[in-house]
């Protein structure tokens, strides 16, 4: 055979991997309101740039008659690609191909992906669509996951990691995207559960659908174990896409600079977010619009522990991820689903390089039994080590109710914050004034003749002392009391000063974050 002859071979052998499962599948999938792993890969990458590895990988199982099937790729789509000019790997399960199950080699394929991209310090985005781990392969297949979760770990914090759940995800199998750093589920079509509903019956006597166990929304809403929801495959690709656009290739590299909005103005309407009844709530996310470049906020976990509120922005074209508390949610109280979402944030935040914005109005901790006992000890613990341990610029506002051991959580001068701005709507206060006359002055109340009307003026007193930003900004525990006006102009001039900002910590191997 001569060269060309022999290339067209190889074209022809090309063409019937590149078939996957076949038309029918194919036509099984699209009826299923799914994309194909291919056809994801287009919309994902910027056109052309896509370069496979390992597409003639074939499986060597003999189990279960496994000898005489082929099965193109072994399930999986692997390679390297790039999203707005930047070098990404990528893998996607074809469900079409053994619905995606994932064998010995469909595993190593990945395996080799993860460690090419720890190398070479790109991002990993891996789109899940997979029946998990494939039945005839047993131990190997078991095996194959291991591999990947070790992988999984060591690449955490060293290159983002973004996972797309297109389809099932279930058994062990969920605990690669568990490692990964954010989730998009696909709504109506992505399910992610250790077991399903029948096994569910028969264990516990609980009935439930797929959709209503592991669904999109659920997991984005109840969870928390996803980050994003999209309505179809084409908006969780085009999600993923603007993610990756606020971070960094890895660790070692800042963030890309985009579209810098050099404008020193904070609109004049932000002095009307604020309700003059300190007890009604307002939403914290007019403030950060109204504070970063364009307006431009992208929110992550938008229906998860709501009280608060995480997600990225930029300034002067910068990456930087903003946690805030939401007065419109519980009062913007910490509980344990808030203190578990800001912390992961935070220290994903800090392993990337990107500066972190807080602003704060909280009225503390949330009380109740429910909380004492599902832990919130370790977990609000979690949220003052996340701050603590952060080495980036830390740059707090505090709006308005910074109270109790939440005013030490939220990234106060005490945790390590570089700069600490106050609004002069600003109480920073051991409680509120309510519950704090009602304790300090209980003898006065109770001795009165008039003991509301002492109550009321008592309470009056307490917050003309204590409920504003000066005592704390007379310690020197918030830098500057300001005007709400100039607040982006302050805070560009805080993270350009922290530019240049070292800080170290003493040698360890790693902390032991309460968990
Ligand atoms: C550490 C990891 C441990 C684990 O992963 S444990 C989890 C093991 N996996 C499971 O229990 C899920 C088994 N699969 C299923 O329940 C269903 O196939 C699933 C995922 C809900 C999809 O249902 P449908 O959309 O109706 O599709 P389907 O059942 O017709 O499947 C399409 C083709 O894929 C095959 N398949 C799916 N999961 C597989 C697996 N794990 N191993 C081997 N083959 C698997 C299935 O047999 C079918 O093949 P075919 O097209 O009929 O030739």
């Amino acid at each position: 055979m001569s060269l060309r002859d022999k290339i067209e071979e190889l074209k022809k052998i090309e063409k019937e991997i590149e078939q996957g499962g076949g038309p029918e599948k194919v036509e099984k999938q699209h009826r299923a309101g799914k994309l194909t792993a291919w056809e994801r890969l287009e919309l994902l990458l910027d056109p052309g740039t896509f370069v496979e590895i390992d597409k003639f990988v074939e499986h060597r199982n003999t189990y279960f008659g496994l000898d005489k099937v082929k099965l193109p790729r072994d399930g999986v789509i692997t390679g390297v690609g790039e999203i707005n000019g930047r070098k990404v790997a990528v893998f996607s399960q074809d469900f079409t191909v053994m619905g995606g199950s994932l064998g010995e080699m469909h595993a190593k394929k990945i395996v080799k992906l993860l460690d090419l991209a720890l190398k070479m310090g790109i991002p990993v985005i891996g789109i899940n669509d997979s029946g998990g781990a494939r039945i005839q392969e047993g131990v190997d297949a078991l095996a194959g996951y291991g591999e990947i979760f070790l992988r999984n770990t060591l690449a955490s914090g060293v290159v983002p990691q973004i996972t797309v759940i297109a389809g099932p995800c279930a058994g062990g199998a969920v605990y690669s995207p568990a490692l990964t750093d954010f989730i998009v589920m696909v709504d109506q079509t992505a399910r992610m559960f250790i077991t399903g509903p029948n096994v569910i019956k028969a264990v516990t006597g609980e009935e439930i659908s797929q959709e209503d166990l592991g669904g999109a929304m659920v997991h984005n809403q109840k969870s928390g174990n996803a980050h994003f929801l999209a309505d179809n495959d084409e908006k969780a690709m085009s999600l993923v896409r603007t993610l990756l656009s606020y971070l960094p290739s890895n660790n070692a590299e800042e963030p890309p600079v985009e579209d810098p909005d050099t404008s020193l103005e904070t609109p004049e309407d932000i002095l009307d977010i604020l309700p003059d009844n300190p007890n009604k709530g307002y939403d914290v996310r007019d403030v950060i619009k109204r504070v970063v470049d364009h307006g431009e906020f992208f929110e992550v976990q938008p229906y998860f522990a709501k009280n608060i509120v995480i997600g990225f922005a930029r300034i002067q074209g910068k990456t930087v991820g903003i946690v805030a508390n939401q007065p419109s949610v519980l009062a913007g109280v910490l509980d344990i689903d808030s203190s578990d979402k800001a912390a992961r944030f935070i220290r994903f935040l800090d392993a990337f390089n990107i500066p972190i914005l807080t602003f704060v109005d909280t009225p503390g901790y949330l009380p109740g039994v429910a909380q004492e006992h599902g832990g919130i000890i370790r977990h609000g613990a979690k949220l003052l080590y996340a701050y603590s341990e952060a080495t980036v610029p830390k740059i707090t506002v505090i709006l308005r109710k910074a109270y109790g051991g939440a005013y030490i959580a939220m990234g106060s001068k005490h945790l390590g914050a570089d700069m600490v701005l106050a609004w002069p709507s600003a109480e920073i206060a051991v409680m509120g004034p309510e519950g704090a006359a009602n304790i300090i002055f209980k003898r006065e109340i109770e001795a009165s003749s008039n003991p509301e009307e002492t109550r009321r003026k008592l309470i009056e007193e307490y917050k003309q002392q204590f409920a504003n930003p000066y005592i704390a900004a007379s310690r020197g525990y918030v830098d500057m009391v300001i005007d709400p006006r100039e607040t982006r102009k302050y805070i560009m001039r805080a993270l350009e000063v922290c530019e240049t900002k070292v800080e170290y910590r003493p040698k360890k191997k790693h902390g032991n974050i309460p968990l």
